[in-house]
């Protein structure tokens, strides 16, 4: 797991454990005995700390967090080079993260490839950086460089680390090379300055002021998340504390966090995130055997909101796109919401003014379909209309070369039914972006009952490669996104109808960690789809909607929202919604004595006195009745795993990652639990039949087995 080796008068200790030579076990120890080896060889004058394959160590291996972790730890294999009596150079490629940093940093030199990224993500995985890396970052490169790496995680590319001082040199070409070159340079030169330990940090005076604004910035984001407070705590350790006593003090913070539910989640998260790429259909095929389709052109059909920032995600990333309108009105606008999307990531620095020209010249339009004749994929973006879309996917089915990939953005519909009207079913797959297409990662793939491993290889390719989050899943209405969120928009209006203020909805669900309560999202969004479809709904039924409606097919129903639509009332756009904003467009907001009278109304007409609802009610009926579908979910096979509901949940809607997505949050508060409350509701409310609760969970929460072992266990229920 670690090579040695000698050339002349400097010894050469490889990490050697691939992917990314994380800091197992095995690796401390053939760090410290090689260390060893080195100080002993009287021949050895430097020694250089390298990685082989893809990178320099990433820190600790993740998988032997939990536990007390076996001795020597990094700070002993730290302390080891700091007194080895010969300089020691870390010579840094790919990723020198967490640990592997903290072992660079206790290097008497760092050199760097220039495209090596350097950091300390530990925050990201609901840690501090115990290993050294909180005591000595500050005396390299300042308190203020350490506590914006250290409670952020960001990685800084070589060039920047090199400012702070935290590379001595970025050199190009074979990095081991270059590590032997300096060596050899620094071989009989004094290194003991170098020792970072005897250093002060600098801007120890300003320690009070720089925590003051971190933690503000903190507070802003962190919406419940620890870690980065307790970041903050272990860098002040490097100026309040002498060194041995700042790393005992971390190392007992780590230890407490480490068995902290926050950073048990988010290292779920971590796998999970990797997870999803593993992917398998239940009629055979998968990641490992399916060979995705080369796409070098790409069509996009409907130049509206998802159609523009469709094009905009697949133009910036590289590919040239043709989009198509049914007319050229249509057309033009759709090339200006583009042409605007593209400066808006311009100043957001996405990319530069550059990379934006050229990503606009690779736009080409139509309102001609049969100029799709010859693109490797099209991508259908136009109204939640299943007779439109079965409509051009029958037209794409007779225009697109026979091995064209047609793919929905449709967010509810179908997708066998869409593939029904083309003669290439294994051809067709849902590929649901979420709004701002540009913007939000996820891409939720929907695979129908014909649709081949190859088309779906070729759609998980292509959301890595335009930066997305892919995650499969089968089809159902709603797939798996709005399928769980369904149920809990439902409550939060049922909430509101029976005594809760849309404010306090929101505020809970915001304290909670969530990005935006359910009204403002409502907002955002806009009330008129909806609102459109369930009127198409019932007119489907043969009904209308009215004002008094409490049943709706079967189901509870609440027509607040209703109500607000035949007002105007749509949200940001028109100004107003469940709350009022400034004007038209503005996100300023603020609470409205209409609605507050038009519930009031509303309550008064169905007879329902209102009453005092509770935090732990709003939180339940919201959480709560998402996740029981959630469980239905997997039960169905729609999701083949927990673990890609959850990274539907923390792309699609921000799902707070340090309670590692819904289902990970349940297995955390408990299946018992959280089945026994689904229970308490489904008999005060048996008319909505999302609190029936799922088969699977009953059986998860008698027998308490780990996420991890759900989907097996399901599969042999
Ligand atoms: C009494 C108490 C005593 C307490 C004593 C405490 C002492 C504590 C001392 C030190 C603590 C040190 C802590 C740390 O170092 S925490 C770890 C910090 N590092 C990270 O968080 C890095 C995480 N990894 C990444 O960000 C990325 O993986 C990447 C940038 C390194 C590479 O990205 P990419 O090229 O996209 O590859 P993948 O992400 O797909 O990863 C490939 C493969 O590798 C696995 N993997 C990655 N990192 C780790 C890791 N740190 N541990 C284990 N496995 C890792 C990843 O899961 C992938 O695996 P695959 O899916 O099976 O292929």
């Amino acid at each position: 797991m670690v090579d040695y080796w000698r050339q002349g008068s400097v010894a050469v200790i490889a990490v050697n454990n691939p992917p990314v030579n994380a800091l197992s076990y095995n690796v401390r120890v053939g760090l410290y005995n090689n260390l060893d080896k080195a100080a002993n060889d009287r021949d050895v004058l430097a020694v250089v700390i390298c990685g082989k394959g893809r990178t320099f160590p990433v820190g600790a291996d993740i998988h032997e967090f939990g536990q007390i972790p076996k001795e020597p730890w990094i700070t002993d294999v730290g302390r080891k080079i700091e007194s080895l009596g010969k300089p020691v150079i870390a010579a840094i490629h790919g990723t020198g993260l967490g640990g592997g940093l903290e072992i660079a940093l206790f290097c008497h030199y760092r050199i760097a490839l220039p495209n090596a990224r350097v950091g300390l993500p530990e925050v990201l995985i609901g840690l501090l950086p115990a290993g050294g890396g909180a005591q000595l970052l500050p005396r390299l490169a300042g308190i203020q460089v350490a506590m914006e790496m250290i409670t952020t995680g960001r990685q800084l590319p070589a060039s920047e680390a090199a400012k702070y001082n935290i590379i001595d040199k970025v050199v190009s070409g074979d990095i081991v090379k270059e590590g032997i070159e300096f060596a050899l340079r620094v071989q009989n030169k004094p290194f003991q300055d170098k020792i970072l330990r005897y250093r002060s940090p600098h801007g120890k005076d300003s320690l009070q002021p720089i925590t003051e604004a971190v933690l503000r910035k903190i507070k802003m984001r962190s919406r419940g998340f620890y870690a980065p407070v307790w970041c903050v705590r272990s860098i002040a350790n490097s100026v309040k504390l002498p060194f041995e006593e700042g790393l005992a003090q971390n190392r007992i913070m780590f230890q407490q966090m480490q068995l902290s539910g926050q950073a048990k989640a988010l290292q779920y998260a971590f796998f999970a995130e990797r997870s999803i790429s593993k992917w398998k259909l239940p009629c055979g095929g998968n990641f490992a055997t399916a060979v995705p389709r080369k796409i070098k052109t790409i069509s996009v059909i409907g130049a509206g909101t998802m159609g523009t920032g469709i094009t905009v995600a697949l133009l910036s990333a590289g590919f040239p796109v043709l989009l198509v309108e049914q007319n050229k009105r249509f057309l033009m606008k759709g090339v200006q919401t583009v042409q605007s999307l593209l400066e808006g990531g311009v100043k957001r620095r996405k990319f530069t003014a550059e990379q934006a020209k050229m990503a606009s010249s690779s736009l080409t339009t139509t309102v001609d379909l049969q100029a799709l004749n010859s693109v490797d994929l099209v991508i259908e973006a136009v109204f939640e209309t299943l007779s439109l879309k079965e409509d051009i996917f029958s037209k794409l089915d007779k225009i697109c070369k026979p091995e064209a990939i047609l793919c929905s953005n449709t967010s509810y519909l179908n997708i066998d039914k869409i593939a029904a009207s083309t003669r290439r079913p294994d051809k067709v797959v849902g590929t649901h972006f979420f709004s701002p297409a540009h913007i939000m990662r996820l891409m939720e793939n929907i695979y129908g009952c014909k649709t081949s491993p190859e088309t779906v290889a070729t759609v998980m390719d292509l959301g890595k490669r335009i930066g997305k989050v892919p995650v499969l899943v089968g089809t159902c209405p709603g797939f798996c996104a709005n399928r769980m969120n369904r149920p809990q928009s439902e409550e939060a209006l049922f909430l509101v109808e029976e005594g809760a203020q849309p404010e306090q909805i929101d505020q809970v669900l915001e304290d909670f960690g969530m990005p935006m309560g359910p009204f403002k999202v409502r907002d955002l969004a806009g009330g008129d789809i909806g609102w459109r479809s369930r009127k198409d709904a019932a007119l489907h039924l043969g009904l209308t909607l009215s004002y008094d409606l409490q049943f709706f097919n079967g189901e509870r129903y609440c027509s607040l929202a209703d109500k607000l639509c035949e007002l105007g009332r749509f949200g940001q756009k028109t100004g107003s919604g469940w709350y009022s904003y400034d004007k038209p467009g503005s996100k300023q907001l603020s609470i409205d004595e209409d609605v507050t009278k038009l519930i009031q109304n509303h309550r008064d007409s169905l007879g329902i006195k209102p009453r005092k609802i509770t935090t732990q009610e709003i939180q339940e009926r919201f959480l709560f009745s998402g996740i029981n579908e959630g469980f239905k979910i997997l039960e169905e096979g729609i999701a083949a795993r927990p673990e890609d509901i959850d990274i539907i949940w923390l792309y699609g809607f921000g799902f707070p990652r340090h309670y590692g997505g819904p289902m990970f949050y349940a297995s955390q508060i408990g299946l018992k639990r959280v089945y026994d409350r689904i229970c308490h509701y489904h008999e005060l409310f048996p008319y909505s039949s999302h609190w029936m609760p799922s088969k699977l969970l009953q059986k998860l929460s008698i027998q308490e087995v780990p996420i991890g072992q759900w989907a097996e266990l399901h599969s042999k229920l």
